[in-house]
């Protein structure tokens, strides 16, 4: 291991975060900076709200077999922008997503921008300052149904992708569904994912246009007693993330979330994405009763303990056997119907990370707020469609409605290093590698 690169230390990681950055995990934070002398002066109004140095230079390696942005943890912002490719030829994807790649690598490692002669526009937005911090950003590229009906792709389609499909609750807005491709931004602020999105739709341009975005976060919490981390909050007010399976678990991982046999070569060590845009009425919810709430999600709200166990934590697995009639836990609560912990539904796992978005206002009068759900899993059918259509019919369904979103298949990583791509390889390359030669 060499010292810290120029980048390391212009983003002030020096040879701790270089060094935990090669060994492919997600970078530790520098030694916290000796306390700073207090200020000569008290804040004020023009100053910028203050962010931990350390949290901006926390980066998230973008090299590796599969794509940053699902198992890796998630940060208190996301955005999923969907776009359609006007890109034509096999040549002009490949070089669409060599440029991708090579955007995706340098604003999720950070660095300086170049300096450009002032007479053409600048090389950056300028939203970050002339150094981009990673900030744990990610950038995970998906690949609709509408993507592999090109010439030459058709044979390539990922088994089980499909083009979103309605259900029974839904009340979908066309402009906000579907995409030929996919972009979930992931990072500590949501300044760092509307600078890298900028990024791309400007050096892109020649080949995406925007369909749809939406922005969304997630409430930090502070760490328990015991020093684990409860799960956020999502705005009905519940614990969202208690019965997801255990991200750090790289065999449950594959098993549920990473794409493998029956899926054409070049997609091994992908996932299927699920997003969805789903409202809530939370006006309709804050007005409903806390128990009927909590039947409705069978979980207690403030701790969200299993109804059948109200003492235990939030992670104790409800013990539906012991409560077959559902005096506990209705059989139609959401958890229930999600996921009736049978040898069935042990088939239909998936791995969730959504994020709350509030987008404003509608013209009744009502709060714009809802679930920005996405979700991963090794297929898509027996995972999001199968959990789907138990949910159907659910009481929650009176109090949200699914407006938006799409499926993608997110193709596996990028090999390489901080140092660059490796061989050249660049995002989907198994796919086009495998067009070329159909
Ligand atoms: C099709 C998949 C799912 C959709 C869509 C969905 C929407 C949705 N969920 C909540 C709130 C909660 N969901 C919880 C658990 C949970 N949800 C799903 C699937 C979908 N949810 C699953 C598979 C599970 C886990 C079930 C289990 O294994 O026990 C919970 C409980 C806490 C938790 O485990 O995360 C809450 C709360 C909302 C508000 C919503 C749509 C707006
Ligand atoms: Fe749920």
């Amino acid at each position: 291991m060499t010292g810290p690169n120029r980048r390391d230390l212009l983003l002030g990681l020096g040879a701790l975060g270089a060094a935990t950055v090669a060994r492919g995990e997600v970078a530790a934070p520098v030694a916290a900076p000796a306390p700073a002398d207090p200020p000569a002066d008290p804040p004020a109004v023009q100053d910028a709200p203050r962010v931990q140095a350390d949290q901006a230079a926390r980066r998230v390696p973008f090299h590796g077999r599969h794509q940053a942005g699902i198992v890796t943890p998630r940060p208190a912002a996301g955005i999923v922008a969907a776009f359609d490719v006007v890109a034509g030829s096999v040549d002009d994807l490949e070089r669409m997503l060599r440029l991708l790649t090579e955007r995706a690598a340098f604003l999720t490692q950070g660095g300086v921008v170049p300096p450009r002669d002032p007479n053409l526009p600048p090389a950056d937005s300028g939203l970050l300052g002339p150094v981009i911090a990673p900030d744990n950003l990610t950038i995970t590229l998906g690949l609709g149904a509408s993507f592999f009906d090109r010439d030459g792709f058709d044979a390539l389609r990922p088994a089980r992708l499909d083009r979103m499909a309605q259900f029974p609750n839904d009340a979908l807005d066309a402009d906000l569904c579907h995409g030929d491709i996919s972009l979930q931004f992931c990072a500590n602020l949501q300044d760092t994912n509307i600078h890298a999105l900028r990024d791309v739709v400007k050096n892109l341009s020649e080949f995406l246009v925007l369909r749809w975005m939406v922005e969304g976060t997630v409430p930090p919490v502070p760490p328990a007693p015991d020093g684990s981390t409860p799960s956020a909050r999502n705005f009905l007010g519940f614990r969202d993330g208690s019965a997801n399976p255990d991200s750090n678990d790289a065999l449950a991982m594959d098993r549920i979330v990473w794409a493998g046999e029956g899926e054409p070569a070049w997609a091994q060590g992908g996932s299927y994405q699920a997003v969805r845009i789903i409202r809530n009425f939370v006006e309709r919810w804050d007005r409903t009763p806390l128990g009927e709430q909590e039947r409705i999600m069978g979980r207690v709200k403030h701790s969200g303990a299993p109804l059948d166990q109200p003492q235990a934590s939030e992670h104790q697995p409800p013990d539906y056997a012991a409560d077959a009639a559902g005096l506990a836990t209705p059989m139609d609560a959401h958890i229930r119907l999600a996921n009736p912990r049978d040898i069935a539904s042990d088939q239909n796992l998936i791995l969730r990370r959504p994020f709350n978005y509030s987008r404003g206002a509608v013209k009744n009068g009502q709060l714009d707020q809802g679930l920005l759900f996405i979700c991963y899993q090794r297929d898509l059918h027996q995972g999001f469609i199968a959990v789907q259509n138990r949910l159907n019919g659910e009481p929650l369904e009176e109090y949200i409605k699914p407006v938006g979103g799409g499926y993608f298949f997110v193709p596996p990583g990028v090999a390489g290093d901080e140092n660059g791509q490796q061989g050249g390889d660049y995002l989907a390359r198994g796919l086009i590698d495998a067009a070329r030669r159909a």
